[in-house]
């Protein structure tokens, strides 16, 4: 079960620096890790203050660590369960594509198309100056819209498929915002890795 040649593409953006592995998992590597993942992750859901008031995150969450150093991003905080054998397994197929040994893993269920990640930048200090960000999916694939903070019109669309790699490292979190956004189609669940360093 080697791994499948599949082209990565590099997005030209300014101050971004994004590239798609579209196949970092072939097809029955991937379905066997979506369904280890969905029955073994502590999913749990957390509860969001926007503008003081309180909603429950539109999606499920788990963060998974080398270390206990928790992680905080907007009004919650998280604290770490040990990484598994599966998910250093990922962790180290996305390395060979990656400069950094990440340290951390921030995880999503999005259970259909209700579930969202609405605008943000994983741009929080513990995350250091220029983050490494890679993001793994498995499951259902979905839209991942960027767009550029000096000038909304300036936008991009990948479609994130199962078994692929996203990279997003340089200056990416500091001009550009992302989102999964919500759709009306009847459809099924996506899990979301998301690699990071934290110090
Ligand atoms: O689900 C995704 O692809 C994006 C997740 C994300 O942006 C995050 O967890 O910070
Ligand atoms: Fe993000």
């Amino acid at each position: 079960m080697g791994t499948l040649f599949t082209e990565s593409q590099k997005f030209n953006l300014p101050d971004a620096d994004i590239v798609y592995y579209p196949q970092l998992f072939d097809q029955e590597e991937a379905d066997s890790l979506f369904s280890h993942l969905k029955k073994s992750i502590a999913w749990q859901q957390d509860d969001i203050k926007v503008f003081g008031k309180v909603y429950p995150q539109p999606r499920l969450t788990a963060l998974y660590a080398a270390n206990e150093k928790p992680y905080g991003y907007a009004n919650i905080v998280m604290q770490p369960k040990l990484f598994s054998k599966e998910l250093l397994r990922i962790k180290t197929k996305v390395e060979e594509h990656s400069p950094v040994t990440f340290t951390t893993c921030l995880l999503n269920l999005y259970r259909d198309g209700q579930d969202s990640n609405g605008w943000h930048a994983d741009d929080e200090k513990e995350l250091g100056k220029n983050p490494i960000i890679a993001s793994v999916t498995f499951g259902q694939e979905r839209w991942f819209h960027l767009r550029y903070k000096k000038d909304k019109a300036i936008k991009q669309k990948i479609l994130l498929q199962h078994g692929s790699l996203l990279l997003m490292a340089g200056t990416t979190q500091h001009f550009w915002q992302h989102q999964i956004p919500k759709t009306a189609k009847k459809i099924g669940e996506r899990i979301n890795l998301t690699f990071r360093v934290i110090t």
